[in-house]
């Protein structure tokens, strides 16, 4: 028997036949017996491939009507026709090499025997009339028969009754041990074997059913046919294939067959293997996934290779039309229903002779050598050493890419934080504008924007102020930093590869939540204060008339200093707030300083200084009628709504009036019904009245300016009480030029506080300087008369100048200034005496020369020079990296590296010891120039606590 693998030497043809079982009915006519108990047939074979249950019972009509199959025999078909129609296709497929079994299935006395009988004889007839047909190839024929009793399996050409045992072989597949396998000679000889077989069954059954065969008979016909020509030279190829014809015993069950003992164990034995049997023809009916029970019988694991494996495979279902069987004939039909499904793959199989084999073989390794010949091996991957170099080029090469991108990256991010820092800049910038834009009644003056050469000049006249106002034709209030339009390359000079990178947080975050924080206190801090408040009409700043300046209307808190007092005061405040500066100047840029403290002043005052200097009585007289006291709202709006000097200059030399030197300041209490518009004005004297000169409101905190110079009006500024008397300014005389200033808040007049700048530092132990010191003091005081200076300048100077030996330089500067300007004026009075120097020139003269000085310390501010700086004023790490910042903001606001520079320094200072609110004033408008900048560093060195 073989097995489902090719035998060796056998191989399969790659075309295989896929197709289901050929299934067919064939219907018994009725025998005698049943002709004789009259019974009927219900069954009706309606068509070739039909047969309809008829049934006369109302019980059965449940039961399936038609059933179809390939082909279907009524009972006066012959064997012939069965076999012609129903087997012979399948069962002359060995001649073909393709294993092929026919299959006799129903149930007892249906006509199993009686059908396979006449199916063997054709076929093997047809086979031998097929090999006469077919000289050309010899053929070989073998016979088998077995015989499975009671799952016991005999060899029907043996006379001995000794089961045979099934064996698995790897390429046959389940084969029968020691199974006689004949050779037939030729036709006859076949016909012989049959009727051996037929009587070994009849031999065997007889003893125990003589009625029923009992047993499956297996009669197996192996045929091998070989080209002749080909034989001869030994590398022919062989068909060989076997047919199968399958007598089943009866499928009846075993409480049909009303049997018992020995019966009953045969009827067990034929229903386990017919059981089996239909179990795996339902299986396979199902397709071929999970496991097919083909070892369950001995009947399945030999006949597996015709179920469903290589071969073709017909079924004939016998059924007896009696309707006494009519069950079994259903469950017949079921059989062969299930049975119809069922494929199977049959190949062709072909039998490699040794020779051939070799042959085969030789031309198949041939094959293979010329594939490794012409094997040509990808490139790169032949030498595993250039391979590796090559990787490792790879690997270098992304080494390098990997390097210049991170250097990449690390610019762009260098880059970055500048851009942002840049950006934050400009945030505090607008921030500081919104502040502005928040004030009501700002004046505005019509002005086309052109500011190219004036705003220039502003730069380096006025860059004390952060911010002007003007409005462009169409656009009301817009805000237009001059500076702006005047930036260099040097707005970087902090930036470049000289100023070392920030580390750690950006501290330019905490300057955003600083100027928040400012912006809120400063309109919290607004209420019930007073302080200067300048009426200003609207000024033409441009020679072509078409920039002006604006500024508001109602003024707000600002920072007062005190004259000749090393104190500012903010009005403002609820409690009265005085700040005592020490004084100390050892840097350098003094000339600097001292213009922009004349700018300083020029705007706080807004004198014109056409006229020579003015006592305080004479000032009183004359007066100022608009320099009154108000409320304000903040110290920066003061500081950006005070007009340019320029402006002032063009006014003076429009009006050609005798200018005040601002040594009168006119205070004025608030007007009913709010804030009113105040300012200085600025051109004819006549139109000032002197009753508003050194007046505050009785309301409002008395402020007191204290000369103890009083007899010497040059020097002294007298603030007398107001109209009302409920408060007043008085001079008193003390020992030493000092000016002292206080101020009350809501005080009356006999409470009145008084407060005197501190003494000048004690220089015994160097009594020559201080004479000096006196000396050029005195000196400097009656140039600033004679050259006048303005108020707030002179203020400022005995702030910062109390004759500390590093004062030298600067009071030696002062009055080489002064004297400058002395001599110009001097020398453009003309024969008439009358004195054709204006303000604007002697400005511009003093502007020069500032200028020239500032040049010369102008340089890149290195990082060397920076720590010599910090460390010089003892600033830490930490505080230095802060400072860089604040410095680059402030270099957006100035040009004026001498400013930058003492900036920086007081940010550092302010940072590092004194609460981030005063770094922030000082950043948003506070920014007093340069003696606001000193006061706060040297109130650092004198470890004085501003009480911000
Ligand atoms: N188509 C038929 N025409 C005439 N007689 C038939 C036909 N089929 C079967 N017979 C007769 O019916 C009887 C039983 O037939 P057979 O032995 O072939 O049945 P069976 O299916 O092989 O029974 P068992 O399974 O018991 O061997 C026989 O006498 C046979 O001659």
């Amino acid at each position: 028997m073989g097995g489902e693998e090719p035998m060796r030497g056998i191989v399969h043809d790659s075309n295989t036949l896929e197709e289901t079982i050929r299934v067919s009915i064939r219907l018994r006519p009725l025998n005698d017996k049943e002709s004789a108990k009259n019974d009927s047939s219900d069954w009706e074979c309606i068509n070739n491939n039909s047969v309809v249950f008829r049934s006369t019972l109302p019980d059965r009509s449940m039961f399936p009507q038609t059933y179809t199959f390939d082909r279907v025999f009524g009972c006066d078909s012959t064997t012939k026709q069965v076999y012609e129609e129903g087997a012979k296709e399948v069962a002359l497929s060995v001649v073909n090499g393709i294993n092929s079994t026919i299959f006799a299935y129903g149930q007892t006395s249906s006509g199993k025997t009686y059908t396979m009988n006449g199916v063997t004889e054709y076929s093997v007839t047809d086979i031998y009339d097929y090999i006469e047909k077919h000289q050309d190839r010899e053929f070989v024929l073998k016979f088998s028969a077995i015989e499975i009793y009671n799952e016991a399996v005999r060899d029907l050409l043996s006379f001995e009754s000794v089961p045979l045992r099934l064996l698995d072989d790897p390429e046959k597949g389940t084969v029968v041990e020691k199974l006689i396998e004949e050779t037939l000679k030729d036709r006859g000889h076949l016909q012989e074997l049959l009727s051996f077989c037929q009587v070994q069954r009849k031999i065997g059954e007889t003893s125990l059913n003589e009625t029923s065969s009992r047993s499956h008979q297996i009669l197996r016909l192996t045929i091998e046919s070989t080209a002749r020509k080909l034989q001869k030279s030994g590398t022919s190829s062989s068909l060989t294939a076997t047919v199968n014809f399958v007598d089943l015993a009866g499928s009846e069950r075993a409480s049909q067959t009303m049997s018992a003992g020995t019966r009953l164990k045969e009827g067990c034995h034929i229903n386990r293997s017919l059981l089996a049997l239909g179990t795996v023809i339902r299986k396979l009916s199902k397709g071929r996934n999970g496991h097919v029970p083909y070892r369950d019988s001995k009947l399945t694991r030999i006949l597996q290779n015709s179920l469903g494996g290589n071969g073709r495979t017909a079924i004939i279902c016998t059924m007896s039309p009696a309707r006494i069987h009519v069950e079994q004939s259903r469950n017949t039909l079921l059989f062969a229903t299930c049975a119809k499904a069922v494929s199977t793959n049959a190949h062709v199989n072909v039998v490699v002779s040794d020779k051939a084999l070799v042959k085969q073989l030789q031309r198949e390794l041939a094959r293979l050598e010329t594939e490794m010949k012409n094997f040509k091996p990808l490139p790169g991957k032949g030498d595993s050493t250039a391979l590796l170099k090559e990787k490792e080029l790879v690997i270098e090469q992304m080494d390098k890419e990997i390097r210049e991108l991170t250097r990449q990256r690390d610019l762009a991010q260098y880059r970055i934080e500048n851009l942002l820092y840049s950006v934050g800049e400009d945030m505090i910038f607008k921030q500081s504008e919104n502040i502005v834009q928040t004030v009501p009644d700002l004046v505005d003056l019509d002005v086309d924007v052109d500011v190219d050469l004036d705003l220039h000049s502003y730069n380096s006249s006025l860059k004390t102020f952060d911010t002007f106002y003007v409005q462009e034709e169409n656009s009301p209030h817009k805000v237009v930093d001059p500076l702006l339009f005047s930036f260099s390359d040097e707005d970087n000079f902090l930036l470049d590869s000289s100023t070392p990178e920030l580390a750690g947080p950006d501290p330019y975050n905490d300057w955003e939540e600083i100027a928040q924080r400012v912006r809120a206190n400063y309109e919290d801090s607004c209420k019930d204060v007073q302080c200067i408040e300048l009426e200003e009409p609207k000024e033409t700043l441009n020679e072509n008339g078409n920039l002006s300046l604006a500024r508001l209307e109602d003024s707000e808190e600002k920072m007062v200093s005190i004259s000749g007092t090393n104190q500012v005061v903010f009005p403002q405040r609820k409690n009265t707030e005085i700040i005592t500066f020490d004084e100390d100047f050892t840097y350098s840029g003094f000339v600097p300083k001292t213009a922009e403290t004349q700018k300083t002043l020029n705007c706080i005052v807004n004198i014109y200084p056409s006229e020579l200097s003015l006592s305080a009585k004479e000032t009183t007289k004359s007066g100022f009628q608009n320099l009154k006291l108000a409320r304000s709202k903040s110290c920066l709006t003061v500081l950006l709504t005070i007009p340019p000097p320029s402006s002032w200059i063009e006014k003076a030399e429009m009006d050609q009036k005798p200018q005040i030197v601002g040594s009168v300041v006119n205070f004025s209490g608030p007007e009913e019904g709010g804030w009113r518009k105040r300012g200085l004005r600025c051109g004819n004297m006549d139109t000032m009245d002197s009753q508003s000169v050194c007046s505050h409101s009785s309301e409002a905190k008395t402020l007191q300016i204290i000369d103890e110079d009083d007899d010497d009006n040059t020097s002294v500024v007298n603030f007398s009480p107001e109209k009302k008397g409920k408060g007043k300014a008085r001079i008193r005389k003390r020992s030493g030029s000092r000016l002292g200033m206080i101020w009350k808040k809501d005080e009356p007049e006999e409470s009145t506080q008084e407060f005197y700048m501190e003494e000048a530092p004690d220089f015994e132990s160097d009594s020559e300087w201080i004479l000096e010191f006196q000396d050029q003091q005195r000196e400097i005081i009656e140039l600033w008369d004679a050259c006048n200076v303005p108020l707030a300048h002179r203020s400022y100077f005995f702030i910062l100048f109390k004759g500390d030996p590093s004062d030298a330089v600067y009071m030696e500067v002062e009055l080489r200034r002064l004297f400058f300007i002395r001599e110009a004026i001097s020398r453009s009075t003309d024969a008439s005496g009358r004195n054709t120097i204006t303000q604007a020139s002697s400005l511009k003269a003093l502007n020069r020369e500032r200028d020239m000085l500032a040049r010369r310390i102008k340089k890149k501010f290195t990082v060397k020079e920076r720590d010599e700086l910090y460390e010089k004023w003892g600033i830490d790490l930490k505080t230095k990296q802060r400072s860089i910042q604040l410095t680059r903001m402030l270099w957006s606001r100035t040009k004026d590296m001498e400013h930058i520079q003492e900036s920086a320094a007081l940010v550092a200072k302010l940072i590092g010891f004194v609460d981030s609110d005063q770094v922030s004033r000082e950043m948003f408008g506070l920014s007093f120039s340069l003696q606001s900048l000193h006061q706060s560093s040297f109130s650092r060195r004198r470890n004085l606590s501003l009480p911000f």
